[in-house]
């Protein structure tokens, strides 16, 4: 489902003419198959946004080849780019980066009007997911009149609205309580088993690595254990 082949991504910073290369990612190797959760761990620094902002496109490698949905993706233009994550990418987020002048309806539905879909069926949608994720009764409201977790409800509707084969997540429970924390985990499960979602998240959290099928670490850059589902956590994260 995802694919990272001999992956190198570096930062060049500073001014032009004076830039300095920073190399974050090396010699990545990464294959994600359909239906798999897999958490990516790593100490603050070590390039996990790196990794998911290139399997999303955001940024492009340095050198290697990423295959997302079998399609070859370092070589897409940015509008082919877009497309491509309407039709096969969700995402979520530590901020819920909801839009403040919208509605929990609107903001859900937002996916939706960019791909054309009908008033009717936008409507349909809309209403089932927030139902199923436990906030209709605040459609109407806007996210500054609700509390974080609802918040972030919104949020998980807005990235599942198009039903993507593939949800990428950085620390999407990190900044959660404990309950909401445990309905959004319990939330990915059941779509990774009814639908075979496959689930790429971040996570600084063992509740979330749990929940996944297999955990890989970056050390510096490196990635380790790329096969192995324990003992990471203990020597890794802390
Ligand atoms: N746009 C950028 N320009 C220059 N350097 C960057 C840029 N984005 C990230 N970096 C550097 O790349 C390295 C990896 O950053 P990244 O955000 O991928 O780490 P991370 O593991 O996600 O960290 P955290 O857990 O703190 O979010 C860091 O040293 C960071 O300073």
């Amino acid at each position: 489902m995802i694919e990272m082949i001999q992956v190198n991504h570096q930062f060049a910073i500073g001014k032009k003419g004076k830039e300095r290369v920073v190399p974050v990612l090396h010699d990545i190797d990464l294959h994600v198959k359909q239906g798999e959760i897999v958490a990516i761990v790593g100490r603050s620094g070590s390039g996990k946004s790196t990794l998911l902002n290139l399997m999303s496109g955001y940024i492009r490698p340095t050198s290697g080849t990423i295959r997302v949905a079998d399609q070859e993706v370092t070589s897409l233009s940015e509008g082919e780019w877009a497309n491509f994550r309407l039709a096969h990418l969700g995402f979520m987020f530590q901020s819920f980066q909801l839009i403040p002048s919208m509605t929990a309806f609107e903001n859900a539905e937002l996916p939706l009007v960019l791909k054309g879909i009908g008033v009717t069926q936008r409507k349909k949608r809309v209403m089932e997911l927030l139902e199923q994720v436990g906030v209709a009764e605040y459609a109407g409201h806007y996210p500054g009149e609700l509390s974080g977790g609802q918040q972030q409800r919104v949020s998980v509707a807005r990235s599942l609205i198009l039903n993507p084969p593939i949800v990428l997540a950085d620390e999407p429970t990190g900044s959660l309580d404990s309950d909401n924390e445990r309905q959004l985990l319990s939330l990915i499960q059941h779509l990774n088993q009814d639908r075979g979602t496959t689930f790429v998240l971040i996570t600084h959290d063992e509740q979330v690595a749990s929940i996944a099928h297999r955990t890989v670490s970056l050390k510096d850059g490196y990635l380790l254990n790329a096969d192995k589902k324990e003992g990471i956590f203990a020597h890794e994260i802390h």
